[in-house]
């Protein structure tokens, strides 16, 4: 749009767009001079709370926290509204003039001179159009860098009603989407559009499940829509939490400034590799071992083990007993050990106690059996009788009440049978019936369960009819040893072990009473509970007050067996859910039982090849709508789909479908590449309409195979001068669970996968054993052209701003440029592998070029007339 004046004439000392920019500079000062105020006003809110402490006492140290907490909260909001604090202005039919800003600012009359983005106020603001102008005769957006107004665009939503008021505006929305881009995602909230606004202001209850192709803004809306729940809802999802979950810990470093930008630092941000504390995944499955880890029926394989013996568990106890040897031999001992599993569902590690009864028990039966209790009648009865003599001549009390005592005592505990009674009393207290049963029911971990996985006649028991006999040794492979990294989906299977085993007993906060010296407790821990028992001096400590973050933040840790709670949310939000496997979905589920959800996807772009199984568990974990019973019953006989289990059945709730339909970030001309590898893919799929036209045709070269790697270094070296910002080379999937042949094209990784640290680097784990090693696999393969050191060996030397990195980790993620290497590849790997090459075609904002070994490519690619 270019500049135009309606009805005022422009004055000297500038145009009609000067003097308005200076007019708005003139409010923006003023806006921002209150600002000022108010955070000195919280700086001395501040240094009010540490003056309260200096009271001492414990009240005031509350109180002071409470205090410090609130004043840095504000301090911190009022930092964020340093850069960009007014970005809109709404001039209304009825004259009234409404500015708009990333946080509210009032004078100290509390009139408004800056409405909260994400107040009611404010919504006309996002909501009108010429069609609806809701009142709106004209909506500017200011943009500023700092606190300098820098330009202005207006809509005319209501030219009838305009009467002289000037109108200005050069396309500055479509420049901000050309705009470079620097790596890490920027807030929208000067530019969100309706559609957009309906879903971040969608009801806080139920699901908000939003549907849209690559680059309509899912991820930006759904962050958006998180900083307004904590804004219009700040007591029930501040207090109990906001978590947003994101594919893999790349995408969550690009995405993670947006909040705190908004003014929101409280809302958890997890990538699915991170969400038990404890463990973090460093490699992501091949295709194959990530669908067998992944599906449902993997809940019933865990279950079976760990209701297995752990390794090294002894297989015979044999206590002695009045002179009378009792042996429970390795049949008798696992039945004891499922009946114990049958009656203490979902808390393993804490039914010891439970075990030690039920061993009690058939000890005492074989006890019986051996004819004990007749012997042990005989033998006290001689023993009574010699004391009672020694005992009569010194003048005491005969023995027989103090055992009778004794036995009345122990008799509730023997079910009424003073024998039995003290028949378990003895044998408790002997060291090899409490050292048995630490070993035998140990309280276990987690990870120790995985890895004991690792052997593969384990896995084959916990298999069942779960897993085919050929999936078992790849899959044993990739847990095997102490050392084995980590995937993505194994995160999952520790969350859902972890729910399995349960909690260990927790501390008790009992005083022991005085002169209980209570021989089962050794170093304040009870052998036969596992219960930490408190010491006598115990006492409650005085803490100091911790923010509910910090709270939810504690979780449960899997690796070193440390217990705490595992947090719930009362908001999560799910982005590219299209790719979320059953058993995640699961793990996040529990993470959200009494939560509402927003849950982001484009189904187009899934790699998850059963979507009808991950769907199943979506509805289960979101507690909404249920499949129809026939529906379920039908997934529970496919493998992989399996729906039966302990899972609760939850509530119905509300779902709220939206769909995002304009792609902000492709060129039209990327664009129509991705709509034909998306015609390919999917054919009955509609794209999104791209809104900017750049004029840059992408580019598709055809290079011989061994040239490729060459090619993309040359294709990348081209692009650092054409472009300023980020530059993405996206290559094939290095598969390290792949046997050669199974990924059509795609020789099979010998031994390493890329990971991701934390920084959003790139980085290389130590070599693990691939699947093919094993017994009834194929011989290991020669590396192939992508494998991580071969994408070191692309990225050396290159600018920060270039990274190199496989199809599935671009996923999320934009770049100014990108490169595709091999899409012929890519689209053999897997039986979703043209959804993946449609993810990579969709990543850049300006250029785009692709090289292919494969002439035919060029004409899936580009329409034929360019090819
Ligand atoms: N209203 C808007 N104003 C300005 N930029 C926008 C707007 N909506 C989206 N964008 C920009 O478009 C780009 C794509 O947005 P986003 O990553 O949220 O899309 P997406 O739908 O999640 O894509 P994908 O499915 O590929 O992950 C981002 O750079 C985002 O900032």
């Amino acid at each position: 749009m270019s500049s135009r004046v309606t009805g005022r004439p422009p004055s000297v000392g500038g145009t009609a767009k000067d003097q308005e920019i200076a007019a708005e500079q003139r409010y923006v000062d003023v806006a921002y001079a209150r600002l000022e105020e108010m955070r000195a006003d919280a700086q001395a809110m501040i240094r009010e709370g540490y003056r309260q402490s200096l009271a001492g006492t414990k009240g005031s140290l509350v109180d002071r926290d409470a205090m410090v907490h609130q004043a840095a909260l504000r301090a911190q909001a009022l930092d964020i509204a340093d850069d960009g604090l007014v970005f809109g202005r709404l001039d209304l039919a009825s004259r009234e003039v409404r500015y708009v800003g990333r946080i509210g600012v009032r004078t100290p009359e509390h009139d408004s001179l800056v409405i909260d983005w994400r107040a009611p106020a404010a919504e006309d603001f996002y909501r009108a159009t010429p069609e609806d102008p809701r009142g709106v005769v004209r909506r500017r957006v200011l943009h500023s860098r700092g606190h300098t107004v820098v330009d202005l665009e207006d809509d005319l939503l209501d030219p009838g009603a305009a009467d002289g008021m000037t109108v200005v505006g050069d396309g500055a929305f479509l420049a901000s989407l050309a705009r470079t881009r620097e790596g890490a995602m920027r807030d929208i909230v000067a530019t969100i559009q309706r559609e957009q606004d309906e879903v971040i202001r969608a009801p806080a209850d139920g699901t908000v499940l939003v549907r849209g192709a690559p680059g309509t803004g899912k991820t930006a809306v759904a962050l958006h829509r998180v900083a307004y729940l904590l804004f219009r809802h700040r007591r029930r999802f501040g207090s109990r939490g906001v978590l947003v979950v994101g594919p893999n810990r790349r995408f969550t470093a690009y995405i993670e400034r947006v909040l705190p930008s908004l003014g929101e630092g409280s809302a958890t941000l997890r990538s699915l590799g991170d969400l038990v504390e404890g463990v973090t995944a460093t490699v992501h499955d091949g295709p194959r071992l990530a669908r067998l880890k992944g599906a449902e029926s993997m809940a019933a394989v865990l279950r079976r083990a760990v209701a297995d013996h752990a390794p090294g568990a002894p297989d015979e106890l044999r206590v002695v007993h009045r002179g009378v040897v009792v042996a429970l031999d390795r049949a008798r001992l696992d039945r004891i050990r499922s009946e114990v599993h049958r009656r203490s569902r979902g808390s393993v590690n804490a039914a010891r106690g439970r075990a030690a009864e039920l061993l009690l028990d058939a000890l005492w039966e074989r006890f019986t059996d051996l004819g004990g209790p007749e012997a042990a009648d005989a033998a006290e009865g001689a023993e009574a009788g010699l004391w009672n003599a020694i005992l009569a001549a010194d003048g005491l009390a005969s023995l027989d009440d103090g055992e009778q005592d004794r036995g009345n005592g122990a008799a509730n505990a023997g079910n009424g049978d003073p024998k039995r009674a003290r028949f378990d009393a003895r044998v408790r207290e002997q060291r090899a019936f409490t050292d048995f049963l630490v070993s035998w029911w140990p309280i276990r971990r987690p990870l120790d369960v995985l890895r004991s996985l690792g052997d593969p006649d384990r896995l084959r028991r916990a298999a069942g009819r779960d897993l085919d006999r050929a999936d078992v040794a790849p899959l044993a492979a990739s847990w095997a040893g102490d050392g084995a990294p980590l995937s993505y989906q194994d995160v999952a299977l520790l969350d859902e072990i972890d729910a399995l085993l349960g909690s260990p007993p927790r501390p008790s906060r009992r005083r022991r009473p005085p002169g209980d010296d209570d021989p089962f407790v050794v170093d304040g821990v009870n052998i036969l509970t596992g219960e930490e028992v408190a010491d006598e001096d115990w006492e409650p400590e005085m803490r100091e007050l911790t923010t509910s973050m910090e709270r939810l933040e504690r979780s449960r840790r899997v690796d070193d067996g440390v217990v705490e709670e595992r947090p719930e949310y009362a908001h999560i939000v799910v982005d590219e859910a299209q790719d979320l496997s059953p058993m995640q979905w699961r793990m996040l589920g529990r993470r959200g039982r009494q939560a509402s959800w927003t849950v982001v996807e484009d189904p187009a772009q899934s790699a998850w090849e059963d979507l009808d199984a991950a769907r199943l568990a979506m509805d289960a974990a979101l507690g909404g709508e249920q499949p129809s019973s026939g529906d379920r019953s039908r997934r529970g006989r496919s493998r992989g789909g399996r729906a039966r289990g302990s899972r609760p059945q939850r509530p119905l709730r509300a779902r709220h479908e939206y769909e995002l339909t304009t792609n902000y970030r492709n060129s039209t001309e990327i664009a129509a590449v991705s709509a034909r590898v998306l015609a390919r893919a999917l054919p009955e799929a509609r794209p999104a309409r791209a809104v900017r036209t750049s004029g840059i045709d992408p580019v598709v070269r055809v290079v011989p195979e061994p040239d490729l790697a060459g090619a993309a270094r040359d294709a990348v070296e081209e692009l650092l001068g054409q472009v300023e910002g980020t530059i993405g080379l996206i290559v094939p999937f290095a598969a390290a669970d792949e046997a050669p042949g199974t990924t059509a094209g795609q020789p099979a990784e010998a031994s390493t996968e890329a990971s991701v640290e934390a920084s959003g680097q790139l980085t290389l784990d130590a070599p693990i054993p691939a699947a093919h090693s094993q017994p009834d696999a194929p011989a290991p393969a020669a590396p192939p052209a992508w494998s991580p050191a071969a994408r070191d060996r692309l990225a050396a030397g290159l600018p920060e701003r270039v990274q190199v990195l496989d199809v599935l980790e671009a996923k999320g993620l934009e770049f100014d440029a990108a490169v595709i290497v091999a899409p012929e590849t890519v689209a053999a790997q897997s039986p979703r592998g043209l959804r993946v090459l449609y993810v990579a075609v969709s990543r850049a904002t300006q250029r785009l070029t692709v090289l292919t070994a494969d002439p035919a490519w060029q004409h899936t690619l580009l329409d034929d007339d360019r090819a």
